[in-house]
């Protein structure tokens, strides 16, 4: 079972107009619109999908196991199917109960997926019995796959025996010589070549070669349990050469199911096309970060604790469950800083934020156009932990990379920007998204990319934004009645004239963003309160 590149395109983002539900063979079917397929019938597109198969025990505290491999592949962008061979009773304390699935069931899970869908590749974990490595070994040779990972689970992290003698034997005989890759860790690589100790590096390097002679075509020998090495080494041998991969050590219980995910994303990266090199690689880096990202994560009260996938629950982050979603009424006063204002009037840029929050700013951007990006990430680190606590929203103008190193709420981008579809996908479904918008034609597009909001100017001239073309009240008043987003107005806007566009009473226009009027001023709290007052002296004529 060799493993061949794949050749395909692999990655064609539908949007979610074109999605339609229905999966089949592993191909997502979309449908294309275009004027030939309108008048006759519509055309049907297939976007294939990296598919991978885990073949492998559940853990009901979803550390490890199933659950983890379904964790680990759709981190990874994979879609991941399930043929259960064993459920265990299982936490962060231990494995407390098995219960091993009957090799018929086991038959039964892998002609149902097998026979239905393409897969790419599959991974297996706890094969619990000799029949079942013998029922799978059977299915592998009569559906054919592109590669096959194999983890050879034996003891789990919790030091619970998974594997026996004779599953050892079945596994060396009938598995390996099917594999592409096998991943022991050294107890799993001692237990394989019959108690051997393998403590060091060399003794790692020898072990693979002797695994590689059972018949998988690379081994790799992961080193995490070595003793007394600062560094975690891995040793992969792919029957010529010895490559070492090394990472530095991450201080942290969380690490239930390291073992289980690395093979899972490797499995992920070879279904996407990867060489096994590049896919451990990745897989590593991916095992890497999210170590390290849910290091300080609590979870169970046992010796080893699961880690995060999503990468979300960090625990220095303790307001996140209190973000509240994107509302539009959010845009009534809407503060954007400007850099070279603050540097005139001598103030910080969280000085200009804590004094607009003192002032009844509803939201936040931060607009920087002078400074390094390292100097500005770190004083909007400082903005998002002023603004959290308030309940406002924090965006970031232009910068969708800071916006995501500094987990501000959101970006606001303008038309020279990437599009908001492309914003979207990297951003992810909750971070807000405004669009600056000088036209309904802009609008709509907007709101087809996953927009939430949308900015319309400039109402007026504006010394703020050099070049900027002036749409006017009735620039503004088209873009609303035809928006399908709530609409902020901006440009040129302040004390002298917030009423005349408030008072537009059009659908959609949902409040004013303001620079000039509120940060080149001496007292940013005092401007932002007054425009605050006539906003609502504004909306009341309106009601
Ligand atoms: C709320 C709001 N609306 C419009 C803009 C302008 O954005 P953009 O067109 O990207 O121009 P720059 O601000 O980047 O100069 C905005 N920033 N905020
Ligand atoms: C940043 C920006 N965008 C505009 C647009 O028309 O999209 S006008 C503008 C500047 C707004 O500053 P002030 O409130 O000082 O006029
Ligand atoms: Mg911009």
């Amino acid at each position: 079972m060799g493993f061949h590149v794949c050749s395909q395109t692999l990655y064609s983002a539908p949007t979610h107009h074109q999605f339609i539900n229905s999966i089949s063979r592993g191909f997502h079917r979309i449908k294309v619109s275009s004027p030939r397929a309108m008048q006759q019938q519509e055309e049907v597109h297939t976007v294939r999908v990296p598919h991978v198969l885990t073949v492998a025990g559940s853990d009901s505290g979803a550390g490890a196991g199933i659950q983890a491999d379904l964790k680990a592949c759709s981190a990874r962008g994979v879609y991941c199917s399930t043929v259960i061979t064993a459920v265990t009773a299982q936490n962060t304390v231990g494995v407390q109960g098995v219960d091993i699935v009957t090799e018929d069931f086991v038959r039964e899970q892998l002609k149902s997926v097998l026979s239905d869908m393409r897969l790419d590749v599959v991974k297996t974990g706890m094969l619990p019995s000799p029949g079942i490595i013998k029922v799978l070994c059977q299915s592998l040779k009569e559906f054919q796959v592109r590669a096959l990972v194999v983890d050879p689970v034996m003891v789990s992290t919790s030091g619970d025996v998974l594997a026996g003698p004779l599953i050892l034997a079945t596994l060396r005989e009938e598995l390996f010589p099917l594999a592409d890759i096998v991943t022991p860790n050294v107890r799993e690589a001692s237990a394989l070549l019959g108690g051997i100790p393998v403590e060091t590096v060399a003794d790692m390097r020898s072990a693979a070669k002797s695994i590689h002679d059972i018949g998988p075509r690379n081994v790799l020998v992961k080193g995490g349990d070595l003793p007394a090495s600062s560094d975690a080494i891995d040793v992969l041998f792919d029957g010529k050469d010895f490559y070492e991969f090394r990472s530095a050590r991450i201080k942290t219980v969380n690490t239930h199911g390291t073992g289980c995910t690395l093979a899972s994303s490797i499995a992920a990266e070879l279904a996407k096309g990867s060489s096994v090199l590049s896919a451990i690689k990745i897989a590593k880096r991916y095992v890497e970060s999210v170590l390290g990202y849910s290091k300080d994560i609590r979870i169970g009260e046992g010796q080893q604790g699961p880690f995060d996938h999503s990468m979300k629950l960090k625990n220095n982050t303790p307001n996140l469950c209190a973000r509240r979603p994107f509302d539009p009424s959010d845009l009534l006063l809407y503060a954007v800083t400007d850099s070279r204002m603050n540097k005139k009037w001598g103030r910080s840029m969280s000085d200009a934020v804590k004094a607009a929050i003192e002032g009844g700013a509803t939201i936040i951007q931060l607009r920087e156009k002078d400074s390094d990006t390292g100097d500005f990430l770190k004083a909007a680190k400082t903005c998002v932990e002023i603004c959290r606590p308030h309940g406002i929203p924090l965006l970031i103008n232009d910068r969708i990379d800071v916006a995501l190193a500094c987990d501000a709420d959101g970006v606001h981008i303008g038309q020279s920007d990437m599009p908001a579809q492309t914003a979207r996908a990297i951003l992810g479904p909750e971070k807000i998204i405004g669009v600056s918008c000088k036209t309904p034609e802009q609008a709509e597009k907007a709101w087809i990319g996953g927009a939430d909001y949308i900015g319309c100017g400039g109402v007026y001239p504006t010394n703020t934004k050099e070049n900027n073309v002036t749409v006017g009240l009735e620039g503004l008043r088209r873009v609303c009645l035809e928006s399908k987003l709530p609409v902020v107005a901006i440009g040129g806007i302040g004390s002298s004239n917030v009423k005349h566009v408030m008072e537009l009473g059009v659908p959609n226009l949902r409040g004013v963003a303001v620079v000039s009027a509120l940060f080149d001023r001496e007292s940013v709290s005092g401007e932002t309160r007054n425009l605050m007052t006539l906003i609502k002296d504004s909306t009341k004529v309106l009601k």
